[in-house]
């Protein structure tokens, strides 16, 4: 399917793409727990960096096998962990964020530590009612190691990323919708058919503008509103020079659906 060694022989997940959805599955296969290993946080790093460079893909799911998404890192290898792969934690997990292309995770059950964090990571995170996110490390004497806790507090709030750290409080699936943590929740027979729409609702857009909205918004989270409205007037301005800009004027006009290229 693929020549990319980076997309081969993974460890405790595997990779399917499909060139004519324009789709990408990165699939965690370690049921029951779907538990997370140190190696294989380098192996999905290396995997978002792949389908980023892949032409045929255009949105990436990032699901799992079985009834829990993630239970988290492998806590019987924590302590044999190198100090290199420690140091690489956060910047492992924070992969789809950096894929200029969008990236959507798909939860049910257990969706715990590393699990929830590679899941905020994503841009959008399409829940079952079964999902079950908690940063459960103080449990362990330890905090979330990979982000969790910061991307968790600007969704949130302090009060209520207290509340999940400290209390390593569970969120149900229902809940997490309403607290601005999940964009969609749906029942769990609902879920790959809501990802499905998704993927094809993405797939639709303009990839230079989606890669030019992803990376905005990203820039901007923690500028000042001053500096995101000057970011956002030059993102702007480059877009209007594009063809896909022109063809969504053009079929707005012609009453018809437009056929974005990407450039
Ligand atoms: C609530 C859990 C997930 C499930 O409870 P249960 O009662 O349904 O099932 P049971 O506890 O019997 O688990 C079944 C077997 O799976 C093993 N298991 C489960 N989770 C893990 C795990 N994360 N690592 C290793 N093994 C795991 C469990 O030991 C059972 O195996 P045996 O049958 O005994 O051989 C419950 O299992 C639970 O609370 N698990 C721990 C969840 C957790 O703390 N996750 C966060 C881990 S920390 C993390 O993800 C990130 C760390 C970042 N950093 C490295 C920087 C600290």
């Amino acid at each position: 399917m693929t020549d990319d060694p980076r997309l081969t022989n993974l460890d405790g997940f595997r990779v399917e793409i499909d060139p004519a959805r324009e789709r990408a599955d990165v699939i965690l296969n370690r049921p029951p727990m779907n538990v997370i290993s140190m190696p294989q946080r380098d192996e999905i790093r290396k995997v978002f960096e792949a389908l980023d460079e892949d032409p045929r893909v255009r949105v990436i799911v990032l699901r799992a096998e079985g009834e829990h998404f993630s239970s988290g890192g492998y806590i019987k290898g924590f302590l044999d962990a190198s100090p290199e792969h420690v140091s690489k934690l956060a910047w492992n997990i924070a992969a789809p964020a950096r894929c200029a292309k969008p990236v959507i995770a798909a939860n049910r059950g257990y969706t715990f530590g590393v699990g929830f964090e590679i899941s905020l990571a994503c841009d959008f995170r399409i829940v079952s009612e079964t999902c079950r996110y908690a940063l459960p490390e103080q449990k362990l004497g330890q905090i979330p190691g990979s982000g969790g806790s910061a991307r968790l507090q600007k969704i949130v709030g302090i009060t209520r990323t207290k509340d999940i750290v400290m209390r390593s409080k569970r969120i149900p699936g229902r809940q997490a919708l309403d607290w601005g943590i999940a964009t969609e929740c749906v029942a769990d027979a609902d879920l790959e058919k809501a990802v499905d729409a998704l993927v094809d609702e993405l797939r639709a857009f303009s990839p230079i503008a989606q890669r030019t909205a992803k990376k905005l918004l990203n820039d901007t989270e923690d500028s000042t509103l001053a500096i995101a409205i000057e970011l956002e007037g030059h993102c702007y301005s480059r877009l209007r020079q594009s063809d896909d800009f022109r063809e969504g004027v053009e079929a707005f006009h012609e009453k018809r659906q437009p056929k974005f290229i990407g450039s």
